[in-house]
């Protein structure tokens, strides 16, 4: 039997794909003002994903502004090259996506091996069994309930799927990862989501367009 874990340990992680660019500092102020403990950072390349985001070099004048923990989501096709780069910019999570590297151990011990939490993510077309090896490795399985790439879409019900299985398994082999949702994450479709198992739900167009954020944050990690 599959339990909701406790309220107390929910995360949401607003993610600054939908925020406005140009103002950033105001966007930031936004979170601020709310009960979010992560902010989520969408890194695109136009190869893995067709959009383009962000790098390093904003990430590093993001550090100073904020004391909320940077979890970074790397949807690019080569993400060995950048992950020193992303550590060095100041992030505390560096995710990366199973279908893009062939040694994902091997990544996944360099994102360790310089202090950062690690992290995989599968699309919606991967299933969970392409994780089996990977497991007991690493700190965070980010589901994407959308393909990657665009904010604003809506959550694939299959994918979100995931989470039960996923859940299960780390009770059933004792893992300690985090379960972390990305895509069409909204108040109607967050209850499921935390009662599939998920710990961390991330919330890009639906936290930008509320005029109350601070209300909406509040309303998922109670709901
Ligand atoms: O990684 C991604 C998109 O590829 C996400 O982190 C999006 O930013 C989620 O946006 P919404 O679906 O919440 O609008
Ligand atoms: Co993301």
């Amino acid at each position: 039997m599959l339990q909701e874990n406790s309220k107390e340990n929910r995360i949401v992680a607003p993610s600054l794909l939908a925020a406005n660019f140009f103002t950033l500092s105001t966007e930031i102020a936004k979170v601020h003002d709310t009960s979010a403990q992560w902010i989520h950072l969408d890194v695109m390349d136009g190869h893995f994903v067709p959009n383009l985001t962000f790098g390093p070099k904003i990430i590093q004048d993001l550090r100073p502004q904020t004391d909320r923990f940077l979890d970074s989501h790397l949807m690019v096709s080569n993400p060995d090259f950048l992950i020193p780069l992303m550590a060095e910019a100041g992030v505390d999570a560096i995710t990366i996506h199973s279908e893009a590297v062939i040694h994902l151990h091997r990544s996944i011990q360099t994102i360790k091996a310089l202090g950062k939490l690690a992290g995989v993510s599968i699309v919606p077309s991967t299933p969970v069994s392409a994780l089996s090896e990977i497991l007991s490795f690493v700190d965070i399985v980010l589901v994407m309930t959308v393909n990657p790439g665009f904010g604003g879409q809506s959550l694939i019900e299959s994918a979100s799927d995931k989470i039960k299985s996923l859940d299960a398994i780390r009770i059933k082999m004792g893992y300690n990862f985090r379960i972390s949702v990305d895509g069409g994450v909204n108040s109607s479709t967050a209850p499921s989501l935390w009662k599939k198992g998920a710990d961390i739900l991330v919330t890009g167009s639906s936290f930008f367009s509320d005029p109350d954020p601070r209300s909406f944050t509040s309303f998922l990690l109670s709901c």
